[in-house]
């Protein structure tokens, strides 16, 4: 058996539910899924892996791509479930291939390339460069993989090993357009308070300089902010929450001071947890 670079996180291990990830098998998500104890199992969206981790268990999603920045879905479900806490983040490298339909024989005979959205943006130029004009966006990249396994002069943007899994043919490696990088996280209802990195989301009162004001608890502090994101409320047009990670845990009496010195200059602010950050690279 492997080791689990995670393995303390082993209540993870004893869970009956699993560790919910993007499927189908073969994503991104799924192999970073892997590096947990636990059983992963696949669901079709992002929505869907946190609202199976809120019954129990934990779901692994991507928060941000160093290419295509954050990713919406699961901002807004971190915002969305307060019941909701960030246990661990893995760094990815994210190489990705052009794979094909046994039919092709050529990039030319390509008729059609699917992918996650990310990832298509992630490989854009190629796909300029290459006269691939012709995309379709599925769920994820080993959804890609397994539509084009069944669509004659079909190929997908995905994982060396997804193309393995559902017998593809590699044509091009490392098809990303700059060094592709994204953050993955691992979520569940058991809070989180110790490691190198913190996520906290809060709301302003809409005046000026309410931002500046929450912000300078941790520039007072010398506090180094890593991602600021601010995304719709929703429940009501043109006001906003506010998405943010910082270096350092709450067990550091610097980091808890400057939180809560944010917290009475916010409206409202949640602490979604301290964790410990790792990065993994491709096999
Ligand atoms: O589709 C997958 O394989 C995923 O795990 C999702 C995802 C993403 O949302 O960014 C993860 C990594 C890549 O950047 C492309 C897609």
């Amino acid at each position: 058996m492997s080791v689990k670079p995670f393995k303390l996180l082993n209540w993870l291990g004893r869970d009956p539910h699993g560790i919910y990830f993007l499927g189908p098998e073969g994503s991104y998500s799924h192999e970073v899924a892997s590096l947990f104890q636990g059983r992963p199992v696949p669901v079709r969206t992002i929505t869907e892996a946190f609202s199976s981790a809120l019954k129990g268990g934990a779901a692994v999603v991507p928060v941000e791509n160093s290419i295509e920045g954050p990713v919406n879905e699961t901002l807004d479900n971190l915002f969305q479930h307060k019941e909701i806490y960030v246990n661990a983040e893995v760094e990815k490298e994210i190489e990705l291939v052009l794979a094909v339909n046994p039919t092709v024989s050529g990039i030319s005979q390509v008729r059609k390339v699917y992918s996650h959205p990310h990832a298509l943006k992630e490989a854009a130029g190629f796909l300029e460069r290459h006269g691939l004009k012709e995309m379709e966006v599925v769920e994820s990249t080993s959804k890609a993989a397994q539509t084009a396994s069944v669509t004659p002069g079909a190929a997908a943007l995905c994982s060396k090993l997804a193309a393995e899994l559902y017998g593809l043919k590699v044509l091009t490696e490392g098809v990303q357009d700059h060094v592709n990088m994204t953050r993955f996280f691992l979520v569940s209802t058991k809070p989180s308070y110790q490691g190198d990195k913190t996520t906290i989301l809060f709301t302003v009162p809409h005046r000026p300089g309410s931002l500046f004001t929450a912000l300078k608890a941790f520039a007072e502090r010398d506090v180094n902010l890593t991602m600021i994101y601010s995304r719709p409320l929703k429940t009501s047009p043109w006001k906003y929450y506010f998405y943010l990670e910082l270096e350092g845990g709450i067990q550091d009496p610097m980091i808890s001071s400057s939180i809560e010195e944010a917290r009475s200059l916010t409206s409202e602010l949640w602490l979604k947890g301290s964790y410990p950050k790792r990065g993994v690279s491709n096999p």
